[in-house]
């Protein structure tokens, strides 16, 4: 058999991975015809919303979509009609960390990539190329393949191939569009190595070869986790020295500028902050964490788990800053949270550091007040009655205002949070808030995004993450 030109893609889920990632293929590929499917009819209706209010904020997305939209790129909910037309199946579903029964809190909950396979398995009438590019587990593929092959109906074959994503949020089409590799884990056989040459083809439409990766299905699948796990553990170790930082006057900017100016080092993602939050790299961490004891190997475990503690660390100490600096008490004060997006450029809140401090100045019963950019009310609402658990919404309500503006916001407060680094919040005119403020004005910097030495001059009180007093 030879490699197999694809004509037809079809995506499973049309979430933040499937949904840009599809649509630029859809855009650098107009002879292919792209179908994003998911189960969920809200989503696919925002997809295909006629002012383009997609269910996704994603910088430069808006702009891919409407060049491709009904040329060759479709979104719907006929899930089984896509798989049966495609040749190649991209299986992008959610895979979550499981909440109960073996490995809750660990294991990745492989459900919904299950579910998607064993569809794949039951509508196909043609031999088909079926994609992981959902972040599972090493050996994953295994698992898919089995079930696959005792589902499939008698001439059609599938071939499997692990395709990891690297985009990441607020910079996805950015990403996409001139990505740093792209990886394709293939089985060393002939037919392996021809369905993973089927989708070079795909790629080579816009991304120079000497990019495009070609490994084992097994090396493919764990090098997600291991970068995840790496770019995780950077984070988390500048973070771990902003606290010494703290403690010795030394300025944790200058410590990480001076540290990855060493080529070995490099300077990306060195940025000191109230802690790493998005819907991955935990959930991540936490798999590899799990691997790690089912293959009795301990002391690795326990090493990759510290990368998560000490992010939990992180986001625990800065709201105690807060609270030590508001005179030990911050009971019946005014707090007003800037942010709450887990970065910037998105609206997506999954494990947002924003989400742990409100939580815990909630339990010290201040009163919040929050705005950000882009995040749905509706949203907000739904991420603190998840982490406050027992506690009805109306009392919840009693003590969080949801603003529209950032002066809104910061009127009248005793402190101020910067928790997502969001452009706008270096633009806030701060003598106007300083004004309006309860005195002495607070404002806590866990984004290390604006000038301390000014807004001490205007009279606030500043403390900023991975520096000193006096800095
Ligand atoms: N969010 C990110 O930036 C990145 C995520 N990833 C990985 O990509 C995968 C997907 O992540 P997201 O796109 O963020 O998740 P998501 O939750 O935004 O989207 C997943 C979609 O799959 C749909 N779905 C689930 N089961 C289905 C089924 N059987 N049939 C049809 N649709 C189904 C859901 O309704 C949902 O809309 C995860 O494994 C994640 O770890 C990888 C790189 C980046
Ligand atoms: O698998 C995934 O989901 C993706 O996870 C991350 O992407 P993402 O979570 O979207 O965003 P990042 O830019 O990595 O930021 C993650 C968190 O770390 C924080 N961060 C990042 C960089 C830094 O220097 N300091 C820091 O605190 C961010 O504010 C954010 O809360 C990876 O960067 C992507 O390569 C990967 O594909």
């Amino acid at each position: 058999m030879a490699p197999v030109k694809v004509s037809k893609i079809c995506c499973i889920g049309a979430g933040y991975v499937g949904g840009p990632t599809c649509a630029v293929v859809a855009l650098r590929c107009p002879h292919i015809q792209v179908t994003i499917v998911d189960l969920n009819q809200a989503r696919i209706d925002a997809w295909n919303s006629p002012d383009f209010n997609l269910p996704i904020y994603e910088p430069g997305l808006v702009e891919v979509v409407k060049q491709a939209r009904g040329r060759n790129l479709f979104f719907s909910t006929n899930v089984d009609k896509a798989i049966l037309e495609a040749d190649l199946i991209f299986v992008s579903v959610n895979t979550p960390t499981k909440k109960s029964g073996v490995g809750a809190g660990f294991a990745a909950d492989l459900n919904y990539v299950e579910s998607a396979t064993r569809r794949i398995a039951a509508i196909a009438t043609s031999n088909k190329i079926v994609v992981e590019k959902s972040t599972v587990p090493c050996r994953t593929a295994e698992s898919m393949r089995t079930i696959l092959e005792a589902n499939s109906k008698p001439g059609t074959r599938f071939d499997i191939l692990s395709n990891p994503e690297f985009l990441a949020e607020g910079t996805a089409i950015a990403d996409l569009f001139k990505p740093d590799r792209v990886l394709i884990g293939s089985l060393q056989t002939q037919e392996g190595r021809d369905a993973c040459q089927s989708l070079a083809e795909v790629y080579a439409n816009w991304v120079p070869r000497e990019r495009i990766l070609t490994v084992g299905l097994w090396s493919s699948e764990l090098s997600k986790l291991a970068a995840n796990a790496m770019l995780a553990q950077r984070i988390s170790s500048v973070n771990a020295l902003s606290a010494i930082c703290e403690a010795t006057g030394a300025n944790i900017d200058e410590v990480a500028h001076a540290v990855g100016f060493d080529s070995r080092i490099g300077p990306k993602f060195l940025r000191a902050s109230v802690g790493f939050g998005g819907s991955c790299f935990q959930k991540d961490i936490l798999n590899l964490v799990y691997l790690s004891e089912s293959l009795h190997l301990p002391q690795v475990a326990a090493y990759w788990r510290q990368v998560v503690e000490m992010n939990e660390y992180q986001k625990s100490r800065f709201s105690k800053t807060v609270v030590d600096t508001l005179f030990n008490t911050i009971t019946g004060k005014h707090i007003a949270v800037l942010g709450f997006a887990f970065k910037a450029d998105t609206g997506d809140t999954r494990e947002s550091a924003a989400i742990s401090l409100i939580r815990d100045f909630l339990s010290e019963r201040a009163y919040v007040t929050i705005y950000d950019p882009k995040v749905e009310e509706a949203q907000i609402w739904l991420d603190l009655s998840e982490a406050i658990p027992g506690t009805p919404l109306e009392t919840i309500k009693k003590y969080v205002t949801i603003v529209h503006s950032a002066l809104e916001a910061c009127k009248q407060k005793e402190a101020i949070v910067i928790a997502t680094e969001w452009k706008e919040f270096k633009e806030i005119d701060w003598q106007t808030v300083y004004n309006q403020m309860s005195k002495p004005a607070f404002v806590f910097d866990g984004r290390m995004i604006l000038k301390a030495d000014e807004l001490q001059k205007i009279g606030f009180k500043v403390k900023v993450i991975g520096r000193g007093d006096g800095q």
